[in-house]
């Protein structure tokens, strides 16, 4: 079992990974990674900062419901609850939010139909997914102002299968068992929302293809 501070780390270093790629404008995004299973517990950006920074303030420490476990100055990601979903209904160790272009465009492209499928793509294995006709399904859910309203939403979108939410015109929220792999399924997704955009751009066909 990995301690707080191994933890601590572990996600620090996905973070600065993240912030290399330039996928925290304007202070967006939020990671977090569980401490304890039963209660749920888990460190989480704290709300508003420059995330590119690598400071001693940048986790809290939350329970399930969202409040600090500790006595601190720092006010949790205002999106903790949705982090808090995913460890209630997933068995997940790590969780990564991000706003970029792609995701934001694809969510709006895709957001009547509620969802988008990825398919006929080496990526895909990336979540371990090896079939020859394998298929990945990401959920687009609407953007409430209302956070709790947002986390409701968001559950709901869980199932099984599911390793991601899309949120219209907002960002993706990706899960995995632990940095790595939850950093993985990030990368492969915004490569795959990233040719889509691409190619619908190139090949106003290419949409109608995918159905
Ligand atoms: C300026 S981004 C708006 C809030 C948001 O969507 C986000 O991801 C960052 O919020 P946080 O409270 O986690 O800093
Ligand atoms: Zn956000």
């Amino acid at each position: 079992m990995s301690s707080l501070g191994e933890l601590w780390k572990q996600l620090a270093d996905v973070k600065d990974e993240l912030a290399s790629r330039d996928w925290f404008p304007g202070t967006s995004g939020n990671l977090s990674i569980k401490i304890s299973g039963e209660p749920i517990t888990f460190l989480v950006t704290a709300s508003g900062k420059d995330k590119r920074k690598r400071t001693n303030e940048d986790f809290v420490l939350v329970d399930v419901t969202g409040n600090t476990v500790e006595e601190t100055h720092l006010r949790a990601s205002a999106e903790t609850g949705l982090h808090a979903k995913v460890y209630q209904h997933t068995d997940a160790g790590c969780c990564l939010h991000i706003h970029t272009v792609d995701n934001n465009v694809i969510s709006e492209l895709y957001a009547d139909q509620g969802e988008i499928t990825f398919r006929g793509q080496e990526l895909i294995k990336a979540f371990n997914i090896w079939e020859e006709e394998g298929s990945i399904t990401v959920p687009i859910i609407e953007n409430p102002a209302d956070l709790s309203l947002l986390a409701e939403r968001f559950s709901e979108a869980i199932t099984p299968d599911t390793k991601a939410v899309l949120i219209r015109n907002h960002g993706v929220t990706v899960w995995g068992k632990n940095g790595f792999e939850a950093k993985k399924h990030l990368e492969a997704l915004e490569f795959l929302f990233s040719y889509h955009v691409k190619m619908r751009l190139l090949q106003p066909q290419f949409a109608l293809s995918q159905q």
